[in-house]
């Protein structure tokens, strides 16, 4: 049986298809979630994608994080369910305070759209585990609010305990404290990052498949390609 990744989607979401199709193309089944149905349907995992949800109006995801789908999400990942959220996911993740910290404006107050390396830095997580410690990747960043920022004493305990999940490389995009361009929580199951590794799955499109490796991790195969 195949494992099952719940996808949802938010009205404003647009990046729930690619989402899904990086899920099935790493061999797991996708389930698409509603934001209005309080239900998961029985997902062994979550990813709440990319976008713009509800028009990302007042702050980015801070409308959805009171969402029926997100009052259930909230209580799963608590138990351990794992949950992946991308960029305004990442967003909604924070202000759903089941991330420390929050996604502020880039620095330079421009859109940013472009292929971003980036460096994994812990791999112990459901969907980072089939990447090498400190692998280098590329994929494509693509935000207005990307910028992570959190208090110093926060800061000291995600690099302590090792929970910057992945790291910008060459340059710093967006002003992220510590080019910190995502983190897990304290178990490990719940990440959140703001460069979209959905749109690096398929050598067709491109830009290379390195992205892939965040939906064979929690589809349980073990060798990114
Ligand atoms: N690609 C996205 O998910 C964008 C997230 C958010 N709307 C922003 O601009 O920061």
């Amino acid at each position: 049986m195949p494992v099952r990744v719940g996808v949802v989607s938010f009205p404003g979401s647009l990046d729930d298809r690619d989402a899904a199709r990086a899920v099935r193309i790493a061999g797991a089944e996708s389930v698409s979630l509603w934001h209005a149905d309080p239900s998961l349907h029985d997902v062994d995992a979550v990813i709440l994608p990319g976008g713009f949800s509800y028009g990302d109006y007042l702050r980015c995801g801070a409308i959805a994080r009171f969402s029926p789908v997100m009052q259930t999400v909230v209580a799963a990942a608590r138990d351990g369910l794992p949950v992946l959220g991308i960029c305004n996911g990442f967003q909604v993740l924070c202000e759903s305070h089941l991330l420390p910290g929050a996604l502020i404006r880039n620095d330079h107050r421009k859109f940013v759209c472009k292929e971003q390396p980036l460096r994994i830095e812990n791999v112990s997580t459901p969907w980072t585990s089939s990447y090498r410690m400190r692998q280098d990747i590329v994929v494509p960043l693509k935000n207005g609010e990307g910028g992570y920022i959190a208090d110093e004493r926060t800061l000291a305990e995600l690099e302590a305990n090792g929970r910057v999940v992945a790291r910008y490389l060459g340059g710093n995009p967006n002003g992220s404290y510590h080019d910190i361009a995502g983190i897990c929580n304290e178990r490990g199951n719940v990440v959140g990052l703001m460069p979209h590794p959905e749109h690096a799955v398929e050598a067709l499109t491109g830009p290379g498949t390195d992205g892939l490796g965040f939906f064979l991790g929690v589809a349980g195969v073990q060798e990114a390609a």
